[in-house]
């Protein structure tokens, strides 16, 4: 029996993955042990423990950025977070340590090295962050999302899906997602999300010109986020949803998706094949414009800058692309040939290699 512990979190889009490969390793390998280290404040406070895993915690530390408070107390506190680790892979007897990124990962990998375990790492977005840089020096086992992703040792295993999402039957998830958000079968649906976070440019931009999308024959279900909520005007055919905890259904009734480009989100459209308008979030390391650029140099998505997509973008250019039925089918056609739907599989792969590569 082997003890895994997957370290990540923050956005959904952190924790999905994490969730998706600790799921599938849990069916290929049912007497694994997984316990999960993430923060109290992430999302992964609410997701992980609602899939059935149990949440170990360390307090949120960020990397410092520029000389302050924070910043002279930071190395006692990342001490403190490692001893933390250190105790919690010992007590749980932890064989390996799996991390995805984010503020949990960076002192399980640092912890995982002093206690000479194995680690693997995922790393989602197209330019990796600060932790998975560090422990990509400490390990062999590193999975990457995209082609191209600046990392040591990275393999190219796509992005780790969740089973309702990979194994997803469109043609029958669709009647289930038309009944539950309650939307029309004979009219197509263009689905506008801003990741797990909401984006209020993207809320504000269609909810004051949703009436020309929907002059086009067309339905829009919009998730809003919790953060910039959206006031229901009641216009038939439109709906609001702050957060979406049935992703797989709102993907199956979708045909056309305005949308960031956060990785999970444009990973999960492509394996889908719903084809995009990509607003990159503008802030970052600019990874989410980078994320998109595999979908929009196959044709699947169309970008536009964060400070083009206006009111007036929504009422004018969209309509057109929406009224083109044979031009969306096309880049539903190209999107799908850019999916990947087996990342969970290679990144459990990848983590057995890990483990039967032994300490380190
Ligand atoms: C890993 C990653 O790139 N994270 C970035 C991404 O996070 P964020 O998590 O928002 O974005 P992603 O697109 O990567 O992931 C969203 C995930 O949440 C799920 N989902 C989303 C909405 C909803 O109502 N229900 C639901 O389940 C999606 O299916 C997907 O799995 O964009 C944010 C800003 O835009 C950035 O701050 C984050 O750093």
């Amino acid at each position: 029996m082997t003890t895994y512990l997957f370290a990540g979190g923050g956005t959904a889009g952190h924790v999905n993955p994490l969730l998706a490969t600790a799921d599938r390793l849990r069916e290929r390998e049912p007497d694994a042990v997984i316990l999960v280290l993430g923060t109290a404040e992430g999302l992964e406070a609410r997701l992980v423990p609602e899939r059935g895993y149990e949440l170990l915690t360390v307090p949120r530390l960020p990397f410092p950025r520029r000389p302050n408070a924070d910043a002279l107390r930071f190395p006692r506190r990342w001490r403190a977070s490692v001893d933390r680790v250190r105790a919690l892979l010992r007590e749980h007897r932890v064989d390996v340590v799996v991390g995805f990124g984010g503020y949990a990962s960076a002192p399980a990998y640092a912890a995982a090295r002093k206690e000479r375990l194995p680690i693997a790492v995922h790393e989602q977005n197209a330019r990796p962050g600060i932790a998975n840089r560090l422990a990509a020096r400490w390990t062999r086992h590193v999975g990457v999302t995209f082609t191209g992703t600046p990392l040591s040792h990275a393999r190219v295993v796509g992005l780790p899906l969740r089973a309702e999402i990979e194994r997803l039957d469109r043609p029958s998830a669709r009647l289930a997602g038309l009944e539950l958000f309650g939307l029309d079968a004979g009219a197509p649906v263009l689905l506008v999300t801003g990741g797990s976070t909401g984006a209020l440019r993207l809320n504000r931009s269609v909810a004051a010109s949703v009436a020309a999308l929907l002059g086009t024959g067309w339905q829009v279900l919009h998730i809003t986020g919790s953060r910039s909520p959206v006031d229901d005007p009641g216009l038939a055919g439109y709906r609001i949803l702050e957060y979406c905890d049935r992703m797989d259904l709102a993907l199956a009734v979708a045909d056309l998706a305005v949308s960031r480009a956060g990785a999970a989100t444009v990973c999960e459209l492509a394996a889908v094949g719903i084809p995009a308008v990509f607003v990159p979030y503008p802030v970052g390391n600019g990874e989410q414009a980078l994320n998109a650029r595999g979908a929009v140099d196959a044709g699947g998505a169309v970008l536009v800058v964060d400070a083009a997509f206006t009111p007036e973008y929504v009422e004018r250019e969209l309509p057109a692309l929406l009224a083109d039925r044979a031009r969306v089918a096309d880049m539903a056609a190209r999107m799908a040939s850019v999916g990947v739907r087996d990342g969970a599989d290679r990144m459990v792969d990848l983590v057995l290699e890990a483990r039967a590569a032994g300490r380190r």
